[in-house]
């Protein structure tokens, strides 16, 4: 799997923020927000464009769009703190909707709702969640895509753990991932260690 962590120190300063059991829940959903558009920025580098002769107050160029904008679905409810940045930077993308709990208990999601359109044959589609603990959320939130036809998917992420990254090598999925960072590992609680806890409560507040 093609893994591109994000290794800029403008983006370490947003997690360091974000990791720091410090922070307040505001000061936390600012941080992501900034951070998510740099991964956005980040995972959108190759997309195709499709370019139109424009003139300028001074002369004829060449003007970009992009070709093909994608489908955004953040994963419920963490997700939700990157969906309006990264709307911002792709106003024409679409978007769809994900809601999954994890059972701390088995560590499996639990889902609660879908909403995404029927076909996404030919649509590239960008998966934001903070969180890539054991990839559970993830991989069933892939699956949930490629029953709809998708065959180009990006996770994007502020961290990720190696588990988590290899379950979803392991599943042969058509997915790569943008991450803010690969942390060490998960704990037996399977958190992220070094982590920021629970990305959900850390925006929103404890459920
Ligand atoms: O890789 P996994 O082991 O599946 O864990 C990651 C999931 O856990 C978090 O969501 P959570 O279930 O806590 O829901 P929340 O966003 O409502 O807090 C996170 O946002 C991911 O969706
Ligand atoms: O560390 C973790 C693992 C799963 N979900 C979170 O929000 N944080
Ligand atoms: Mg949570």
């Amino acid at each position: 799997m093609d893994v591109l962590a994000v290794d800029h120190p403008l983006a370490k300063a947003r997690l360091t923020v974000m990791r720091d059991a410090r922070t307040d829940n505001a000061t936390f959903r600012a941080a992501l927000h900034e951070l998510t558009d740099m991964l956005i920025y980040e995972a959108m580098r190759d997309a195709p464009v499709r370019r139109e002769r424009i003139h300028t107050p001074v002369a004829r160029t060449e003007g970009y769009w992009l070709a093909n904008p994608p489908l955004l679905v953040p994963v419920l409810r963490a997700g939700l703190g990157m969906a309006d940045h990264a709307h911002k930077l792709i106003p024409d993308a679409q978007m769809g909707f994900v809601g999954l709990a994890r059972d701390e208990q088995t560590l499996k999601p639990v889902p609660y709702m879908e909403s995404l359109p029927e076909s996404l044959a030919d649509r590239p589609v960008l998966v934001l969640d903070p969180m890539l603990a054991t990839g559970g959320s993830m991989e069933h939130t892939i699956r949930l895509l490629i029953d709809r036809g998708a065959t180009d998917v990006t996770a994007v992420c502020a961290l990720a753990a190696p588990e988590g990254i290899e379950r979803l090598d392991k599943s042969g999925l058509p997915v790569r991932l943008v991450t803010g960072s690969v942390d060490e590992r998960l704990n037996e609680s399977g958190f992220i260690v070094p982590g920021l806890g629970d990305a959900g409560d850390r925006q929103y507040g404890a459920v």
